[in-house]
């Protein structure tokens, strides 16, 4: 029988008008480019950019941030950077509801996401440094939003998947996170799944780079810090009061490529193959593959490191970047709930930041 289309269902919208938007966006790099195509589509029609900001300048005049090319021109011309400028910005916009949108990895910016929820406006990130940084700027959060203020987070756990929101339903329900354990890198999934030793490990590394799936800095994924960020936020959403010192992290980058600019180390990436092929070629001889894995006990001990594990175990049967979280509960107890997906890249991400902007209202 052959394949019949179908037309896509008629979803009635409800009769309710669903609230204007005004927006910042503050980082115009790989995600935040990929959520400004995104703002052209018919789907973010609510949504209207007031301003927009790069590490060196910002733009807030109408007919600058329509143009196509805003994020090119932010490279050469605009404002200098004034956080003030754009939230007078998102003042003096009409729509009911202003939010800032983190697409950034500054942690001075992050620092201040829970001051921007007091003052009233809503925010979107995809930058984790604060929820999965230190306790006391989490603690900051947690107050900020039990005053109101809202945080659209989905997109610093699992760029996207729907792993925060059942977290939280499941903690909801009176359900406990017991044991936490996965793979919680995009770009490290990306590089051991496909890592045999026939490519260098750096060549895989300048892939997934371009293809927009590491941090600014490849060392932060590289490190471990970005995974422990992201455990971190899971078991501090589960109520586990973890801080970042309370984490075993096991880094790639060797001693001498840690203290570099990013551009030094990114010209020195080579040096990263020989101890990668030599981890590999001890796990081969096992039968065994490498990969980056978080854990969280029922103890509230958490780990992030490389491990080998056989072709059998679950994160040894993942594609593309991946990401794994295997969530065992007080309920989800014989075994555990799995959710399973793409966890890096530019467009899922920004769907992710676009999909928590439009929750607000
Ligand atoms: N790339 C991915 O797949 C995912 C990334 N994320 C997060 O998204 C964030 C951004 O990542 P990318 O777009 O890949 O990085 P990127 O390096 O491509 O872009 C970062 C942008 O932030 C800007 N920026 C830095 N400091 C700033 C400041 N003080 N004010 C305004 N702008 C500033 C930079 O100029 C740049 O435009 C990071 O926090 C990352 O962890 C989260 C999930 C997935
Ligand atoms: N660099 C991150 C991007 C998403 O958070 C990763 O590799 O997972």
């Amino acid at each position: 029988m052959s394949a019949v289309l179908v037309e896509a269902p008629v979803r009635k919208s409800p009769e309710i008008a669903k609230a204007d938007i005004a927006v910042v966006l503050l980082g115009t790099g790989v995600v935040g480019g990929a959520f400004l195509k995104l703002l052209c589509t018919p789907v973010a029609k609510r949504l209207h950019l007031v301003g927009a900001a790069n590490s060196r300048k910002q733009q807030t005049d109408a007919a600058q941030l329509t143009a196509r090319d805003l994020r090119e021109r932010l490279k050469r011309e605009g404002a200098a950077r004034d956080d003030a400028a754009l939230l007078s910005a998102l003042d003096a916009h009409h729509a009911e509801l202003k939010v800032v949108i983190d697409a950034t990895a500054s942690g001075e910016l992050a620092a201040r996401h829970a001051e921007w929820l007091a003052r009233g406006y809503h925010v979107v990130t995809a930058n984790k440094s604060l929820a999965g940084g230190h306790l006391a700027g989490w603690r900051a959060l947690q107050a900020a939003r039990a005053a109101g203020g809202r945080y659209g987070d989905s997109a610093t756990v699992g760029a996207g998947l729907p792993v925060l929101s059942t977290l939280r339903r499941l903690c909801d329900c009176g359900d406990s996170l017991l044991t936490l354990e996965g793979v919680f890198s995009g770009s490290l999934s990306y590089l051991f799944n496909q890592y045999d030793g026939s490519r260098p490990f750096s060549a895989l590394l300048r892939d997934a780079r371009k293809l927009g799936y590491t941090e600014p800095d490849p060392r932060a994924d590289l490190s471990g810090e970005d995974v422990a960020r992201k455990l971190l936020i899971l078991a501090r959403n589960a109520g586990f009061a973890l801080g970042t010192d309370e984490v075993v992290v096991e880094s790639l980058v060797p001693e001498a490529l840690r203290d570099l600019s990013t551009e030094a180390f990114l010209d020195r990436l080579e040096e990263l193959d020989e101890p990668l092929a030599a981890l590999h070629e001890a796990a081969r001889a096992r039968g065994q593959v490498l990969r980056f894995l978080a854990r969280l006990n029922q103890r509230g001990r958490a780990r992030v490191g490389i491990t080998e594990v056989p072709l059998t175990h679950p994160a040894a049967r993942l594609y593309g970047t991946d990401n794994q979280f295997a969530l065992t509960t007080t309920r989800y107890h014989t075994q555990p709930l799995v959710i399973q997906g793409p966890g890096a890249g530019p467009e899922v991400t920004a769907q992710a930041l676009l999909g928590d902007v439009l929750a607000l209202g």
